[in-house]
């Protein structure tokens, strides 16, 4: 299906909204040009009958045009302004369908296939691309329908007085309603693409850069980044030059075609008057009407312009929406069941495009209320049983089960539901402590939060600061050490207080001694049947689990206890 043709199926929701504002556009431009063909009648009406004498003064009824003119011009008024209400709305409305149908096909591919994705690529489509999809009733289609409209009554009223002058009406519109709109979206078709790739590469390159600033600037590249990003920007405004000035001769050749339009109607008007077949009144009223007509077609070049944009930015979109997630959706989904333990045999997995196996013949039986520690040279495919657990990555070979039930057949909320991790790349969410703490567990009372923090060594810390749980940590918890971030994310997690938590590196960037009391509080915490999987290359650490688990080349071996 084209991106016009699946654009058509998404906006089907709001097409009452559509053919509303189609209706009052329409209403807007014809009482606009029924008010200055009535107003040219009336002038010349007025001032011939004030020319022809008393008897001629008098048998001229003004008052009946004055109300018609009055009746156009607030018609005009109210009909553009509910036109404006109503087509806003519906925009509105659609550029949130838009974003809610994107999202709802984007979330199962997260994070496997959008990691291959720049995040300020992503961003751009789902933000401003979203926008320009959202655009196409208002910008694109509304203006052709209403011209189209327009246009077929405007050379039909014009006909029913002079069939020569509806003629040059209806070539003049032809002409600057899609013979120049059409010319000029061709002659700008290559910038307004290259505007679209080049947007895209910059708000991506953007994006990096103002994540990885302290990196470049490290690494001595400030500069060099900031050139690069002034030499896109350069590029881009010279294809918007280019798409400018376009556009701008455009509309001055519209304008001059509608003048010599309007022109020549006169004349025509004035050759039907003198062969007697028009009166003098309709003279002006024509040349009027016929600017007039021109207003509907003045925005068509700029539509067809967005029409390409358009086009661009639903491909893109639809690019990213279609990508089948990296692990299929369970056809139905299962429910682990007591007791949750997690059972691998002879598993076998590989990263989409790796070509080495993560896990190889891996065999793995961890039961429910087991500690467990797990180590290994770095690469050995820890942190893999994570991915695999949450269902981010699928296995080709071999059997997975937690709590009975098959991995296949279980979904990242399912796990989520039994499964807490403090995870080596942690993310905190900008705001307070107690917001990230609301996140982990919206029903939490301060005290469980305090008590949380406590557990995780971080109650000292955050009693010290001023606004105590509402102290703000940052972007991404900037703010706070690594070591105290890493304390939130823990306490996040005692939080939530799941039947399994998976700690990997949990003691990272702490002193000997607050590691020490961490875990001693953490361990004496959690209850009886909380299992324990413990991710660290710190002996201590390891030695407080109840069994070693030691990962090597992808495969699972039994190490026993720490001494
Ligand atoms: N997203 C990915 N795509 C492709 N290969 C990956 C991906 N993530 C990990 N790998 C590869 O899988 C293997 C296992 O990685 P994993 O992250 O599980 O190691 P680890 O034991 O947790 O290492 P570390 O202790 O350094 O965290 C490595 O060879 C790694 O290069």
């Amino acid at each position: 299906m084209t991106p016009f043709l699946r654009l058509a199926v998404l906006i089907k929701p709001i097409r009452r909204e559509m053919l509303i504002g189609l209706v009052l556009a329409v209403f807007a431009s014809l009482a606009n040009f029924g008010l200055l063909f009535l107003s040219g009648w009336l002038l010349a009406a007025a001032a011939i009958a004030g020319l022809g004498g008393i008897v001629a003064q008098n048998a001229f009824n003004i008052f009946l045009p004055a109300v018609g003119v009055r009746f156009f011009a607030t018609v005009r008024i109210l009909a553009r302004y509910l036109e404006r209400v109503v087509t806003h709305d519906a925009t509105l409305r659609f550029i949130g369908q838009v974003r809610a149908w994107s999202f709802e096909r984007l979330a199962p591919q997260a994070p496997a296939v959008l990691a291959r994705q720049r995040s300020g690529d992503m961003l751009f489509r789902f933000v401003s691309d979203t926008d320009r999809m959202g655009q196409v009733y208002l910008e694109v289609m509304l203006p052709f329908a209403a011209a189209a409209i327009c246009c077929v009554v405007y050379v039909t009223v014009t006909g029913l007085f002079s069939f020569s002058a509806a003629l040059v009406l209806a070539a003049s519109l032809l002409l600057c309603g899609t013979i120049i709109p059409l010319a000029t979206a061709k002659l700008s078709a290559k910038a307004t693409a290259q505007i679209s790739v080049q947007q895209d590469i910059m708000h991506a390159d953007m994006a990096e850069i103002l994540q990885g600033m302290g990196e470049f600037m490290f690494l001595g590249a400030a500069n060099s980044v900031q050139k690069h990003i002034a030499d896109q920007q350069t590029n881009i405004r010279l294809c918007r030059q280019r798409i400018l000035l376009l556009q701008g001769g455009a509309r001055c050749l519209s304008t001059v075609i509608g003048t010599l339009s309007a022109v020549a109607m006169l004349a025509l008007a004035t050759h039907a008057y003198h062969a007697g077949t028009l009166s003098a009144a309709c003279l002006p009223m024509l040349a009027l009407s016929g600017l007039a007509a021109f207003d509907v077609v003045g925005p068509l070049p700029a539509a067809w312009q967005l029409l390409g944009h358009v086009r661009v930015a639903a491909r893109r979109v639809f690019a990213v929406c279609d990508q089948p997630p990296c692990v299929p959706v369970p056809a139905v989904i299962a429910s682990p069941v007591q007791a949750l333990d997690l059972c691998f045999c002879n598993l076998g997995m590989r990263y989409p495009e790796a070509k080495h196996w993560a896990l190889r013949h891996a065999n793995l039986l961890i039961r429910q209320g087991e500690h467990v520690a797990l180590v290994g040279p770095s690469g050995a495919g820890k942190s893999t049983l994570i991915n695999l657990l949450f269902r981010f990555y699928d296995y080709q070979k071999g059997t997975a089960s937690f709590g009975n039930v098959d991995l296949k057949n279980v979904d990242a909320d399912i796990m989520a539901q039994h499964i807490g991790v403090v995870a080596q790349d942690y993310h905190l969410f900008q705001g307070s402590i107690r917001r990230n703490l609301m996140i982990a567990n919206p029903n939490a009372t301060e005290e469980k939060m305090w008590r949380a923090l406590q557990i995780a060594q971080l109650a000292k810390f955050t009693h010290a600061e001023p606004a105590g749980l509402d102290t703000l940590i940052g972007e991404g918890g900037v703010r706070l050490s690594g070591g105290q971030a890493r304390r939130l994310v823990i306490a996040q997690v005692v939080l939530r207080a799941p039947a399994w938590i998976i700690l990997d590196e949990p003691t990272e960037g702490l002193d000997a001694q607050t590691e020490q009391e961490l875990m001693a509080a953490l361990l004496a915490a959690l209850p009886p049947q909380t299992t324990i999987m413990c991710i660290t290359h710190n002996p201590a650490v390891a030695g407080l689990m109840d069994r070693i688990v030691r990962v090597e080349e992808g495969r699972f071996h039994e190490a026993g206890r720490a001494p």
